[in-house]
């Protein structure tokens, strides 16, 4: 965990511990903006009690943003917006057999009135799920905010004009 004297804001939960290789890539970008998080295993399918009970409390712990990754019939991210108002970002893993295109489809087709935001399949999705954490918890943060602007400059500062050859 980021910041480990601080209250996690962003909670990572993932339906595996076979997901961690791709989540672990929505850790890197927080440990940059120095952003606390916390990494836990919650599966709508195998664990359903840990996941009402971590949903019942993850507002009152000081989670604001909350960033699920599962693959296959992905269920975890919706099922989770459905039980609590923090806002929820969907990290589709790739998948053995559809190579994620089944975890797309489930997290992403969200029925009117549950939102997802739902990243991309895989590593760049669960960074990409990082990023967007910080850039929920920046609206509120003015030292976030010039931070994550650093970083953006940064990242524009390191692509090169010219193709090396
Ligand atoms: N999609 C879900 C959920 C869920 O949505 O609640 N729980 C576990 N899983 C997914 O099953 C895949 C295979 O898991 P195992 O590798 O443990 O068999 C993982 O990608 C996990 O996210």
């Amino acid at each position: 965990m980021s910041s480990s004297q601080t209250t996690p804001k962003v909670s990572i939960i993932m339906g595996s511990q076979s997901d961690w290789n791709s989540m672990q890539h929505a850790t890197t970008v927080l440990d940059e903006l120095d952003v606390a998080y916390e990494t836990k295993i919650v599966s709508a399918h195998r664990t359903p009690n840990r996941l009402y009970q971590f949903c019942d409390e993850a507002a009152e712990r000081g989670i604001e943003v909350i960033i699920a990754g599962a693959g296959g019939s992905a269920h975890l991210a919706g099922m989770a917006a459905a039980m609590t108002w923090l806002p929820v970002i969907a990290v589709p893993m790739s998948s053995k057999q559809l190579k994620g295109m089944d975890s797309l489809l489930s997290m992403v087709q969200m029925p009117k009135g549950v939102a997802v935001a739902c990243q991309a399949i895989g590593d760049a999705g669960a960074f990409n799920g990082g990023l967007l954490a910080a850039q929920i918890l920046s609206l509120h943060n003015p030292s976030l905010r010039k931070a994550l602007q650093q970083w953006r400059a940064q990242q524009t500062a390191s692509v090169a004009e010219e193709v090396a050859s």
